[in-house]
């Protein structure tokens, strides 16, 4: 599983990452892998000129422990792509993400890209969303939780396991 991981992400590095771009740098363990082509391609001195903008603390944590150029959406907000991972991918290409709890920041830096990429192997795709990934995420500022899980309760006949 990990391998395929591994060679999507660096195909999705091949494929699209270029000399001096501003690069959104998603999460999960997918993402961690493209993190290791940027290190890879960075040291050997092949991929110049990039800053990275993270998406959660452990992804700018990865970033800075690879010795990348990292940044902020203060310093940078126009960006020539996004790169992230996903839970669950149908057959029209919508996504279910968030399932690693970062769902918010991912949304905002991807909102600031030019382009967006989602990395995801085989073991990702399905006919339609909740054939395997069973929840959706969902991401709510702590004083909205009560109302937001009232409402959803509510409008959806949804009910929440907490
Ligand atoms: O919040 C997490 C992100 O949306 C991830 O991209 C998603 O959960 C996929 O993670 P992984 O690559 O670990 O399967």
């Amino acid at each position: 599983m990990s391998e395929l991981k591994k060679l999507a992400a660096f195909a999705c590095g091949e494929a699209y990452i270029r000399n001096g771009q501003k690069i959104g740098v998603g999460s999960g363990s997918t993402v961690k892998y493209f993190v290791e082509f940027l290190k890879e391609r960075y040291q050997s001195g092949k991929l110049k000129d990039i800053v990275c903008i993270p998406t959660s603390f452990m992804t700018r944590k990865w970033l800075l422990d690879a010795n990348l150029p990292v940044s902020t959406l203060e310093q940078h907000y126009q960006l020539d792509i996004d790169v992230d991972g996903a839970d669950e991918v149908d057959a029209k290409l919508n996504l279910i993400k968030g399932g690693g709890g970062c769902l918010t920041q991912e949304k905002i830096v991807q909102s600031c890209a030019k382009k967006f990429i989602v990395i995801a192997d085989d073991k990702k795709k399905s006919k339609q969303l909740g054939e395997n990934y069973k929840n959706i995420p969902i991401e709510v500022v702590p004083a909205a939780y009560v109302p937001v899980k009232k409402w959803i309760e509510e409008l959806l006949g949804l009910f929440f396991a907490w």
